[in-house]
């Protein structure tokens, strides 16, 4: 499922990460009211209506749909002369209701700015009803609710008029249930300046309105007794669609594998979507840097490494590759090859900006490996691990060969890549996963040429093991010494360095591994090296670096373009505090940027300023010369620059890496008071006990799927009722808005029995869509209460997996572990399993509430589409602060055409929007088959209240829309449908 569109010509992160960007659209709203004033201030509301036959026949699809007749109606004395109307997006005053025959366009307006007699008529918020509602208790008797309206229409009803553009009203419509409509069509608005004036004024007697609702009976549902889930938690396994949990002992398959660790991971997690709930440090679903606003706090570790990525000393030195511009390669058989460059990395990169600045600023950062990763010299038996705090010692840049198929920039074969070398922040302590039989293997060497005491622990192989084996980064068994470079001004150090070179030079001439053929690097300073022969002969490379002059401005001039040096080229010493209190203490300086050359690889000094010509190329300065590096090029590190380097005391831990428990930052009572972003509730959380990330998949308690240790119940007290809501404006007639390119047009119905709006959205070839605002909340408050007394005993409600392909896009989503819907539900009667697999429980188990829903469903349904249609299947949702139900239909096999639910609690905006063709996909964790051309813009969005009811009609609708319903917080929705199971 997808993040919704909400905010047009913006791109915004979907909920999986993707970027999407919504494209600008002519939304407009559909209340194409206006106000006519005069003395006698009146509104006049256009309105249309289309024949039910319409949406009843199929064969409409190739049909063009009638041109809806209007009916005008005019309301007097609703807005009193002198109130002045303005437009809520815009707050420009667009009318004052004072002078004759202006008028004022209702367009978007606010509950504020809508005079409130005319709110009140057309709302009716709040009035007892005179009409009473049955509907089935407990023990079977049925209860009478006193329903909905009072006698404010009558009281009204002298105050209305309906114009209409013919005498009276057109039987044919009055037969087909739609005998009064209000809305607007794009046709209907008049292009600019002034509406034409209405012509004829009917007054209209209530009893000439035909509406043509007739009550049915009750649906014929066997109401059992409500059935605790608790007590009766053998029949209903209300978890067994969720995986069972796997048990996380390290120390048991420590006999298996020796590299075990022995004490358990501060955090660990089953799946992505753990991580990203329960960490506040790790939020990216698609990422494997999680950053915000530039700061890096995460880093994940995972499948497809680059060239020379490494875990080294035990994984208190890991040099890994980020910023992103990578693409997923497949190999000959089709399985996922390694992540390969398609576009340069480069700071311009919000990725690779933040790791450079957390290089800068030496902000920690916290690593996380996953179970694709290599480099970890041990199996996972969990999706994911938090290694633990890090911080960024180096960052430089490398040349990656382009793969086939992707053009790198003009004149060269290659892209640039970024190597990022993380080491341990010592003030932790040891890594947790070092244990006593590891630590003894550990070889002490001493800083070699140090200045400081501080010694590195090296593991004799342990690099070796911890490698990716496919890589080219070698410890050799007995690897040389390198180089180290002297102080700028100790002859003595330039001697000693001297001698590193020969003796470096000699280990090369040895080596067959370093070759020239298929040149990554082109340019004209390549070709003396690359006509040489493959082995590289440096037996020649014993000029003295001494010579050199030590302004490496000469040498600029003359290096570019030019196949040899004129001059020796410098050999400048960098000391650099930190690194020089480790073992890695040398550095030199590029001749051509002359930026400092850290001594990484043994093969030699490579510059790895990209915009540098001697670029990833192995300088000989005594040669005046360089060779390229090739991809075939196997180049080693230099084990020094592999050891470990003290933390700087700047460096400070801001936070332990396992969270403290939500109910620690946020009562459960504080999203009752408000004081709480609701999100802290049902996010996940890390288990004290066991350390596993949890989802928050229950709604009455976080409990952990490894250890079944649970925190912070519910209590059964702990209930929400509609006062307790925040007062929300009351959106007139639903604060619908039209998309005007949709073709979708609308118009009110009157529904006189149970004295209710109802507005009308016609979907062309597609079906109805009605929005019914009830007037009698009385219901309503009760079945609030009533879900939450249900969902606060425990088991009901709990978040279900998503389907790892979506049937609607067909993306699969290639995620570790399950994927849990946002929301909180339970499906009674058939079983819906469209896109999230929800278990479904018999109506006879159902709590009251549920049935009381479906019941009142029913009804309504029967009211406005005159039939019975023997709903079989009712899914609950509870939704807290923050959730949503994303893009999706409803369009399960065997799904009747009559889809209807129930709103409770804080308002939703319910959208509609149509699917669009879908082309290839290969991008990020979507190893899917397509995704969408372009986003199609919403077509059509209302506002749900509480004890609104919302019935889609036609099966077209969820063939040729999605949906979505994003609540203002807290809400509960009740959607019952037709499911053959066949
Ligand atoms: O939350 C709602 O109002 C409707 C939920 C929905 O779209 C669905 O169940 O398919």
């Amino acid at each position: 499922m997808f993040s919704p569109a909400q905010n047009i010509g913006q791109s915004v992160e979907d909920e999986m990460g993707d970027v999407i960007r919504y494209e600008r659209s002519a939304v407009q709203s559909t209340n194409d009211c206006y106000i006519e004033t005069d003395d006698r201030p009146e509104i006049s509301i256009t309105a249309s209506y289309a024949s039910e036959s319409q949406i009843e026949d199929e064969t409409r699809r190739s049909k063009p749909i009638p041109k809806p007749k209007r009916h005008h109606i005019e309301l007097n004395d609703l807005c009193p002369a002198g109130s002045t109307i303005s437009k809520a997006k815009t707050n420009k005053v667009s009318r004052v209701c004072a002078k004759k025959s202006k008028r004022a366009n209702y367009s978007n307006w606010s509950y504020r700015q809508v005079p409130p007699n005319i709110l009140s008529l057309l709302r009716f918020d709040h009035y007892p009803s005179q009409e009473p509602l049955i509907l089935p208790s407990e023990n079977g008797i049925q209860q009478t609710y006193q329903n909905a309206l009072s006698n404010q229409l009558t009281s009204t009803k002298n105050s209305y008029e309906v114009e209409t553009g013919i005498d009276q009203l057109d039987p044919d419509v009055s037969n087909t249930r739609q005998p009064l409509s209000l809305g607007s069509n794009k046709e209907q608005r008049p292009r600019r300046g002034r509406r034409p004036r209405l012509k004829q004024t009917t007054q209209i007697d209530e009893a000439e309105i035909n509406y043509d609702i007739q009550i049915t009976p009750l649906p014929q549902i066997h109401f059992g007794p409500h059935i605790d889930v608790v007590s009766q938690s053998n029949d209903i396994p209300y978890s067994d669609t969720l995986t069972e949990p796997i048990p996380f002992n390290p120390v048991d398959s420590e006999a298996i594998n020796p590299m075990k660790p022995r004490n358990q991971p501060p955090v660990w997690a089953d799946s992505r979507q753990e991580l990203c709930e329960a960490l506040p440090y790790y939020r990216s679903f698609q990422s494997g840097l999680y950053m915000h606003k530039r700061s890096a706090f995460g880093y994940l570790l995972e499948a497809y490494p680059a060239p020379r990525d490494v875990w080294a000393h035990n994984g208190k030195v890991v040099i890994s590759h980020g910023g992103g511009q990578c693409i997923r390669t497949t190999d000959s058989d089709g399985k996922p090859g390694p992540a390969a460059l398609q576009a340069d990395q480069s700071r311009s990169d919000a990725r690779v900006d933040t790791l450079l600045r957390a290089h800068e600023r030496r902000t920690p950062i916290v690593l996380i490996a996953g179970k694709g990763y290599d480099g970890l010299p041990w199996e996972l038996d969990c999706a994911y691990i938090v290694l633990g705090w890090y911080w960024i010692s180096l960052t430089w840049v490398e040349a990656e060969e382009a793969p086939s198929g992707v053009r790198p920039p003009e004149g060269r074969s290659y892209f640039h890549r970024y190597k990022i070398r993380f080491d341990w922040v010592v003030s932790q302590g040891e890594p947790w996963w070092i244990n006593r039989s590891q630590e003894s293997d550990i070889t002490t060497i001493p800083a070699e040429d140090s200045e400081s005491d501080v010694e590195v622990n090296f593991k004799e192989g342990s690099s070796l093991t911890a490698l990716p084996s496919d890589h080219e980064c070698i410890i050799t068994e007995q690897p040389i010494k390198p180089f180290q470079t002297p102080s700028k001004s100790s002859t003595e150090s330039q001697a000693y360095q001297k001698s590193k070179i020969h003796e470096l030079a000699e280990h090369l001439s040895q080596s067959p591994k370093l070759r020239t053929e298929s040149l990554l690097n082109t340019g004209t300073m390549s070709e003396k090296a690359d006509t040489g022969s493959d082995t590289l002969n440096l037996s020649a490379w014993t000029a003295s670096i001494s010579d050199c002059d030590q302004t490496p401005k000469c040498y600029r001039s003359h290096w570019p373009g030019q196949n040899s040096l004129s001059t020796p080229l410098p050999t400048l010493i960098v000391t650099d505090g930190l690194l020089r209190q480790s073992n890695f203490n040398a550095s030199s300086i590029c001749t051509s940027c002359h930026h400092s050359i850290w001594q990484i690889y043994q093969e030699g000094l490579i510059c790895f300023q990209s915009d540098c010509e001697l670029f990833f190329k192995i300088i000989y300065p005594d040669r005046h010369d360089f060779v390229t590096i090739t991809p075939k090029t196997t180049l080693t590190y230099n084990r020094n620059f592999l050891e470990p380097i003290p933390t700087p005391p700047e460096v400070q831990i801001p936070y332990d890496v396992r969270p403290s428990d939500p109910v620690e930052i946020a009562p459960e009572t504080d999203e009752i008071n408000g004081e709480v972003n609701g999100r802290t509730l049902w996010k996940g959380w890390v288990c004290k006990k066991c350390g596993r990330a949890n989802c928050r998949f229950r709604w009455e308690v976080w409990e952990c799927r490894n250890c079944g240790d649970t925190l912070a119940p519910i209590a059964q007290s702990s209930i929400i009722l509609r006062k307790d809501l925040p007062m929300h404006i009351i959106p007139f007639l639903g604060d619908s808005k039209i998309d005007l390119n949709s073709g979708i047009t609308s118009s009110m119905k009157w529904l006189e029995e149970i004295k209710c709006l109802c507005v009308v959205y016609e979907l062309p070839f597609a079906g109805r869509v009605y929005h019914l605002m009830q007037p009698d909340l009385k219901l309503a408050d009760d079945l609030l209460e009533e879900y939450q007394v249900a969902a606060n005993e425990g088991g009901w409600f709990q978040r279900r997996p998503l389907k790892a392909v979506s049937l609607r896009t067909q993306i699969h989503y290639d995620m570790k572990g399950q994927f849990l819907a946002q929301h909180f539900a339970v499906n009674f009667g058939a079983s819906y399993k469209y896109q999230v697999d929800t278990l479904s429980y018999p109506f006879e188990k159902a709590p009251k509430c549920v049935l009381m829903s479906l019941s009142l469903l029913t009804q309504r349904v029967q009211m406005i589409l005159g039939e019975n249609i023997g709903y079989n299947e009712i899914l609950s949702v509870m939704y807290r602060e923050g959730q949503k139900m994303s893009w999706h239909d409803d369009g399960e096999a065997g799904l009747g055409p009559v889809v209807s639910s129930l709103s409770l609690g804080n308002q939703a905006v319910m959208s509609f929007r149509t699917k669009t063709p879908r082309t290839n996909l290969n991008k990020g964790f979507y190893s899917g088959i397509s995704e969408p051309k372009h986003i199609p813009p919403t077509a059509l969005s209302f506002t749900l209240s509480h004890g609104d009811i919302m019935i889609m009609q036609g099966r077209e609708i969820q063939k040729r829309y999605d949906h979505k319903v994003v609540p203002m917080g807290f809400r509960i929705a009740s959607t019952a449908r037709v499911i053959d199971e066949r």
